[in-house]
């Protein structure tokens, strides 16, 4: 199994790449379900969550092609079977991606239930309660979301629907759905997040009628067919943030190259408050960092508040910077997994429920420490990077599910990081 040795105590300088963001490019990969007509994906990642999606794809009879500069052609006119199986679904939760255009396009689908992970629990109720109401019949059997169109039905019908909560995927499988549906569907307190609405753009670009994406309330009149497209995958912000992060903690200068600052503002905001100096530039986000910054408390939302998927990383920078902080985890009920793991290292948290409280430590000492899922892993990057000595992070598979390339990016800026067996 890989893992990631880290020499701390290394200041990072120059510029840094940031890709295609693996929450936009999995849910666009899905959306190509909904034609028969090519698709090609700019900007495509290079990650393992992206080659599970295209094995799901290709398991299904797309035909799919992939080059080396990120660019993928999603060919779906054939389809031989409707399913995503287990296997491929318990790796990667964004599987359930495949629920809304599948049952748009071709009136049914088999989708394995995600299951439990790491992170939290991670329910789908809110996925069937939205397909039903646009009139899909579903069932859930041996582990499968079994999913048809009632008798002499040929397309879904519009409707109105308001989840209990703000769900990302859920919100992205209802607008992928409610493309092909008959009629208007209404989506009230739907996520906001950059990633739906880089979805949103794409499907308009392929014949979708879509208005307030980026809203907390999208309206879609439903068309009878779409047609192929080309589109660039968004910059990864939760990428970027984590580089932003980095720089932050061990101190240096960097240009994040293609970073979107408009997309992580709130992130931003904090570490200007912690004292980084940090500018949008053309075409990407500057930091500058010295000495040792001030600990912030944060609460995470759903976008544009605080997110959730740069907590762990944000902590990381916590526990080494000056004074208290409490952080606040609102949206999973078990994401403080990278706590333990940082506390080998010397810091000094407490963990109550949702909330962690950090008294900042001058120094982190390097130790062997072991990934739990993907943000933890990043944090225990950064964290790795800031220690005296060596870390070795253990069962790196869950960061190479969502960084293209980490650990060649962060050396070209300095780090002293090596994947080894
Ligand atoms: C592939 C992808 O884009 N993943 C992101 C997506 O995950 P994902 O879309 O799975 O997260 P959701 O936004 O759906 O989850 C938000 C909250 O709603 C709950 N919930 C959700 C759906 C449901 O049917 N029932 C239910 O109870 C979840 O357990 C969670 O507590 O948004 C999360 C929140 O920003 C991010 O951390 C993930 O990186
Ligand atoms: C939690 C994440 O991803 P997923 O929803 O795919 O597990 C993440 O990207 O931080």
């Amino acid at each position: 199994m890989d893992k990631l040795l880290i020499r701390g105590g290394r200041q990072l300088h120059g510029e840094v790449r940031i890709s295609g963001a693996k929450n936009a490019a999995l849910p666009e990969l899905c959306a190509a379900l909904l034609t028969d007509q090519p698709v090609v994906l700019h900007n495509v990642p290079r990650l393992q969550d992206v080659s599970t999606m295209l094995t799901l794809l290709r398991n299904m009879g797309v035909v799919i092609e992939r080059d080396s500069q990120g660019t993928v052609t999603i060919d779906s006119s054939r389809l031989s079977s409707p399913e995503a199986p287990y296997e491929l679904v318990k790796t990667m939760r964004a599987s359930v991606l495949a629920l809304g255009p599948l049952t748009a396009r071709f009136g049914e689908a088999t989708v394995s239930l995600p299951g439990g992970c790491a992170i939290g629990s991670r329910p789908v109720d809110q996925h069937i309660k939205g397909m039903q109401a646009m009139g899909a019949e579903i069932v859930v059997e041996h582990g499968y979301m079994i999913a048809k169109l009632p008798k002499g039905r040929t397309r879904l019908k519009g409707a109105s629907i308001r989840t209990d909560m703000v769900t990302v995927t859920g919100t992205e499988n209802f607008l992928m759905a409610a493309a092909l549906a008959e009629g208007e569907t209404v989506l009230e307190n739907a996520a906001q997040e950059p990633e739906i609405t880089d979805l949103a753009e794409m499907l308009i670009k392929m014949g979708a009628r879509i208005e307030g994406h980026g809203t907390g309330r999208i309206v879609i009149q439903g068309v009878e067919k779409l047609s192929g497209c080309t589109h660039q995958v968004v910059a990864d912000r939760i990428e970027a943030g984590t580089f932003l992060c980095a720089v932050a903690a061990t101190g240096g200068d960097v240009v994040l190259r293609h970073g979107r600052a408009d997309h992580l503002e709130a992130v931003i905001d904090k570490l200007r408050d912690a004292g980084a100096s940090v500018a949008a530039v053309e075409d990407g986000i500057h930091l500058h960092s010295q000495g040792r910054l001030i600990a912030q408390s944060f609460r995470t939302t759903e976008y544009p508040g605080f997110p959730t998927d740069m907590q762990a990383q944000f902590m990381a920078l916590n526990v080494i910077a000056d004074g208290p902080s409490k952080v606040t985890e609102t949206i999973f009920e078990n994401r403080f997994m990278h706590v333990n793991e940082m506390v080998r290292l010397g810091a000094k948290i407490q963990v109550d429920g949702k909330f962690a409280v950090i008294e900042g430590v001058e120094k982190l000492s390097g130790a062997m420490v072991m990934a739990t899922d993907l943000r933890a892993s990043a944090s225990l990057v950064i964290a790795g990077l800031v220690a005296e000595g060596e870390t070795i992070v253990d069962r790196i598979y869950h960061l190479d599910r969502g960084y293209d390339q980490m650990e060649a990016k962060l050396r070209a800026i300095g780090a002293d990081i090596e994947r080894i067996k």
